[in-house]
């Protein structure tokens, strides 16, 4: 099974009853549902009688489902229920309970003894279903964790010190060290998810008497394959998130002080997190728009569940009081938005065999080479004892006051450490967003060719230059809209990048400076050996993420050519132009052009396109727009090297020839890719840093950061490209 699907991000809303406290307050509801309408009345106009019948400050919404007076089980059915399956075969599936503080989150996810929440009765079914199946054998492992104050904590395990997030390249973010209990029975899930809940961070506030001043992240990893021996095993690998988000606050509602309202402040910037991906996905206009994952660690956390792989619920939950007017309109704004954010999702199917590769053996290697140092560091010897007993007390204070400071130092260095990788991640990302704006321009400039010359073709075009733009057919204006907002959101993309640029000089400056105070604030030396050590272990770190996202991105861009192959054999099919298979063997006689006549090959421009000859601030109607058969390729980005075809097009070929440039490129894009694949994972000579040195990757010195300037790994080195950027070939003549 390798389902592929586009959909809408399922959303619920579920409302909760008046509570006691809104019941004494004398509070009204302002909600009122019919089927999937939601009506809330402005607050205002409920509390003037006069204008009560004055219907037209209603906000009205309509979502997926709605919940008002109906158990958790009725929410379980209509929602979550369907995810099991599916997450049972492979695919991601996540559910999160988002809304204001007393609203019903954890209510609905974990719920009461007589009204069990969502986690019980997911893990229950998913359980049945394990134990009705006798044809598969299933693994399943638990994590509990929360995310208070930005750290993460395991839940599963009493006193756990804090955990970090990993961009993993198979199995994308996890985390690192995070406790997994392989789970036989639901009774045994039960009681890890009961012990957990009483870790988890709670407080009364004004609000709720037992308010979750955390985010709390359930994952259950499922492994199923068939029960069948001695064959090369196919293995699904399936993640299910049930997600209890801390509520948003607001200061007069809870009137938190102190910490509760630092917490706050934390949980918001979370939420503020949550609420710019949200809305960088769900919002149209946003299209190409840089998603800032990396804002938060939730955020990270819910990067594949949010944009990606998986099939995503999100219950919103609201009280339907009217002083919770405001709250509850945040809410469902948002909760709109969410509306718009597509997912695609495939199941994870993971070949055992050809499961490891040369390039996770580099990286492994790597990872064997910071614990070695980490062990390292943790056998380092502390600096020898004076022997005289008055020499003794103040060596014992000198000795505490340094123990001190070199902690100091350390949280000082980690964080500066982490905060340099997160922003060198969400730089690279930035820039594989503009480039696949680029190409995603220069597709739609293709695809506004193509359609140029099939009216010069026609008797009466219905394209003349200068004509309005209203003459033009709407699913190429819509071409030309999309070309304009993937250009805005690269210039806002670009602006970005700059601001970016300019913290990690600041960081890298704080870095430096703290890297120089060690002389003066630690003195023995076998405490500098100590933090030398330290650093060049986060040295290496930084270059094994550096390679972990150089395999993601061509993981990443085998996938899409692989998709585009079979795109493209499709279209042939279903224009008629071929059967396919003859075509697909003429490919072979296409071979690149020689060094003239690259040069005699120039880029499409935009003047070549003549799209200037549209006024294109002439809005499109709505009914005009197309985006159902296009959304699909907006995630899919299916069309990559497509995209890379249409800039070296020529104005004369036929679609034909011009599919059969794409396979040409796409056949060649693959050696290159295998070639690189197998160039990087030849026996590198040294992959250990001589003392003082660094460690050599690819060839290349990757000094220690210490009395020299760092140098990032070197990229995988990328195909020949004309100056422009881009392959071009020729057919054999
Ligand atoms: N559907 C419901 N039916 C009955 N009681 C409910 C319902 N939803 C919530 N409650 C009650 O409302 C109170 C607040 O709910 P809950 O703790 O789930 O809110 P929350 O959104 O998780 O709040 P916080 O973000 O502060 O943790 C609880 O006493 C809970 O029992």
């Amino acid at each position: 099974m390798n389902e592929i699907d586009a959909k809408n991000m399922l959303v619920a809303i579920r409302i909760r009853p008046l509570n006691q406290k809104e019941i004494l307050n004398n509070d009204r509801s302002i909600v009122r549902v019919e089927d999937n309408l939601l009506i809330m009345l402005d607050m205002n106009d409920f509390e003037d009688r006069k204008n009560i019948l004055h219907r037209s400050r209603e906000k009205r919404y309509i979502f997926d489902k709605i919940f008002q007076d109906v158990s958790n089980e009725i929410v379980f059915m209509n929602t979550v229920s369907d995810l099991i399956q599916p997450a049972l075969s492979g695919i991601n599936a996540c559910v999160f309970a988002y809304g204001p503080t007393g609203s019903g989150k954890t209510y609905t996810m974990i719920g009461t003894t007589e009204d069990p929440g969502i986690a019980v009765l997911t893990i229950r079914e998913m359980f049945e279903k394990v134990q009705s199946d006798s044809d598969k054998i299933y693994e399943i492992k638990i994590s509990y964790v929360e995310i208070y104050n930005e750290a993460i904590r395991d839940l599963l395990i009493p006193n756990s010190g804090y955990l970090d997030l990993r961009d993993d390249p198979t199995r994308g973010v996890v985390i690192a060290g995070v406790s997994e209990f392989t789970a036989e029975s639901t009774e045994q899930v039960m009681s890890l998810i009961t012990a957990g809940n009483k870790r988890r961070t709670t407080e009364a506030t004004n609000a709720n008497q037992t308010s979750s001043r955390s985010h709390a992240v359930f994952q259950a990893m499922i492994s199923q394959r068939d029960r069948v021996t001695n064959t090369v095993l196919d293995v699904f690998q399936g993640k299910l998130s049930l997600i209890d988000l801390a509520g948003s606050e607001r200061g007069n509602v809870t009137e938190n002080r102190g910490m509760r309202l630092f917490e706050g402040s934390k949980i918001n910037r979370s939420l503020l997190a949550l609420a710019n991906c949200i809305n960088a996905l769900g919002d149209k206009s946003k299209k190409g728009f840089f998603v800032p994952y990396r804002d938060s660690k939730l955020t990270r956390m819910l990067k594949d569940s949010l944009g990606g792989n998986c099939k995503t619920v999100m219950i919103s939950n609201i009280s339907p009081a009217s002083s919770q007017f405001e709250e509850s309109a945040n809410t469902l704004k948002y909760a709109s938005r969410a509306k718009n954010i597509k997912y695609k999702v495939q199941a994870n199917k993971k070949l055992v065999a050809l499961h490891i590769t040369e390039y996770k053996n580099i990286i492994s290697d790597l990872r064997s080479e910071i614990e070695s140092l980490k062990t390292q560091l943790h056998h380092s010897p502390m600096p020898s004892q004076p022997p005289s007993s008055d020499g003794e007390i103040k060596c014992t204070c000198r000795r505490l006051e340094e123990d001190i400071e070199m902690k100091k130092l350390q949280a000082e260095i980690f964080e500066n450490f982490q905060e340099r990788i997160q922003l060198r991640r969400a730089l690279l990302e930035l820039e594989e967003q503009n480039s696949l704006n680029a190409l995603e321009i220069k597709r739609r400039q293709a695809e506004v060719l193509i359609w140029k010359k099939q009216e010069e073709l026609k008797e009466l075009p219905k394209y003349v230059e200068g004509r309005p733009l209203s003459a033009v057919p709407p699913h190429v204006r819509k071409q030309f809209k999309d070309i304009q907002m993937l250009k805005a959101s690269t210039d806002k993309n670009t602006q970005r990048k700059e601001l970016m640029l300019q913290q990690l000089q600041e960081n890298m400056g704080r870095g430096k400076q703290i890297r120089d105070s060690i002389v003066s604030r630690v003195r023995l030396q076998d405490k500098r050996d100590f933090l030398e050590l330290l650093i060049k272990s986060h040295i290496l770190e930084q270059t094994n993420v550096e390679l972990e996202l150089q395999l993601l991105i061509q993981e990443k861009t085998i996938t899409d050519l692989q998709n585009l192959v079979l795109a493209q054999k499709k279209l042939l099919e279903e224009q008629g132009i071929d059967d396919g298979s003859s075509l697909w063997n003429k490919i072979d006689t296409i071979v690149p052009p020689t060094e003239e006549e690259v040069e005699e090959i120039k880029e499409i421009s935009e003047e070549e396109l003549k799209l200037d000859g549209y006024d294109f601030t002439e809005p499109l109607d709505e009914e005009e727009e197309m985006p159902c058969e296009d959304e699909d390729f907006e995630t899919s980005e299916l069309l990559l090297a497509t995209s890379k075809v249409s800039a070296d097009i020529d104005q004369t070929e036929s679609p034909v020839d011009f599919m059969l440039k794409g396979k040409g490129l796409i056949k060649k894009q693959q050696e290159n890719d295998i070639k690189t694949k197998v160039e990087n994972t030849q026996p590198k000579p040294d992959l250990g840093p001589a003392p003082g040195m660094g460690l050599m990757i690819n060839g290349k010195i990757i000094e220690d950061g210490l009395s020299k300037k760092s140098v990032a790994a070197k990229p995988v080195k990328p195909a020949k490209k004309k100056p422009n950027g881009l392959e071009v070939y020729r057919k054999k003549k």
